[in-house]
């Protein structure tokens, strides 16, 4: 079962934006990723390191929101370097893009290791390439992966589709690193909506990762973070239904019954344990936001 931290909504900036590292601050994301990867060109990247070490070690500026630093892939010549900046920099997961085995996951956790990394330092894996979304089943299952983020812009270049409205190029892919998400325990984020102005495309594209099972989305700009809170977070109707399963097992097993009939619908202990995690990451979100 997935970890009951809300993961609604992971915003990327820039790393070598300082203004947009401030900025994270305020912004009602649940995580937010500094990216040291696409966003950040060639001669900034170790500008991008230095920036992002100054936001990390002011961390208590970003109350609760989850801090992940995207590094470069250790086949570039930055990615080595972004490992060891990062490992006892204060983050509390390091992205790896391009993750494509195991194997891959492996070396950076000993580059990691080496540099004295905390065990609680969390990788999370982006899937963007067709063999590693092949692979995704191993690469979920080692005890350092907490969450497979996928990458869907590189995904399409990489499968030669299309960006279309109903992704139904993605479904393959989606499908498959969900399975791999959720038999290893972890959690899982949809990719990104790139069209900023597209303010429907994305309330649709929410809705579908909703009901494909993400836990949530990640997102290029901060207009896009309500939409994302607003679908993946549970609604309060959603809540109430859940709190009323509970109650009414509850009552059915006080009465010697292990299953019991809601408004006509059956509820069985499966229901419970889901209407358990609505109501836990209900609570949790309400904290975050007090
Ligand atoms: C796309 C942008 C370059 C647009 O930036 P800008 O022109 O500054 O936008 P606005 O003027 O509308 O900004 C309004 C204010 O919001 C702040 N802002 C904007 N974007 C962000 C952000 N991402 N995080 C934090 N703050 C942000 C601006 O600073 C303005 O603030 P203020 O000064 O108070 O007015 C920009 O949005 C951007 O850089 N977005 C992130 C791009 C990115 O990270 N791309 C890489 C990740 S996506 C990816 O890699 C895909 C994946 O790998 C795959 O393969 O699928
Ligand atoms: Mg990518």
């Amino acid at each position: 079962m997935s970890p009951v931290r809300p993961r609604r909504s992971a915003l990327y900036m820039p790393g070598s934006n300082p203004r947009a590292l401030e900025k994270g601050r305020t912004l009602p994301a649940d995580a937010l990723i500094l990216d040291l990867e696409d966003a950040v060109a060639a001669d900034a990247k170790a500008t991008g390191r230095d920036t992002i070490r100054a936001a990390l070690a002011g961390r208590e500026a970003y109350g609760r929101r989850e801090l992940v630093v995207r590094v470069n892939g250790l086949d570039t010549p930055w990615g080595h370097a972004d490992l060891q900046a990062m490992a006892g920099a204060g983050a509390d997961a390091v992205l790896l893009p391009k993750v494509e085995s195991a194997d891959m996951v492996r070396r950076a956790a000993s580059v990691l290791d080496g540099a004295g990394a905390p065990p609680e330092l969390a990788l999370w894996c982006m899937m963007e390439t067709p063999r590693g979304i092949l692979r995704a089943e191993e690469i979920a299952d080692h005890p350092r992966v907490a969450c497979l983020v996928m990458g869907t812009s590189d995904l399409t270049k990489d499968l030669t589709a299309l960006h279309t409205a109903q992704r139904l190029p993605m479904m393959v892919s989606l499908g498959t690193c969900l399975l791999a998400a959720r038999a290893a325990g972890i959690s899982i984020l949809d990719g990104v909506h790139l069209d900023l102005g597209d303010t429907e495309g994305l309330e649709a594209s929410c809705r579908q990762g909703r009901e494909l099972g993400f836990d949530g989305k990640t997102l290029i700009h901060p207009k896009q973070l309500d939409a994302a809170n607003a679908v993946f977070g549970p609604s309060e109707e959603e809540i109430a239904q859940a709190r009323q399963i509970i109650l009414a097992f509850e009552a059915a097993q006080a009465e010697g019954k292990g299953v019991v009939l809601l408004d006509g619908r059956l509820v069985e202990n499966l229901h419970v344990a889901e209407a358990q995690r609505l109501v836990a990451l209900s609570e949790t979100i309400a904290a975050m936001q007090a």
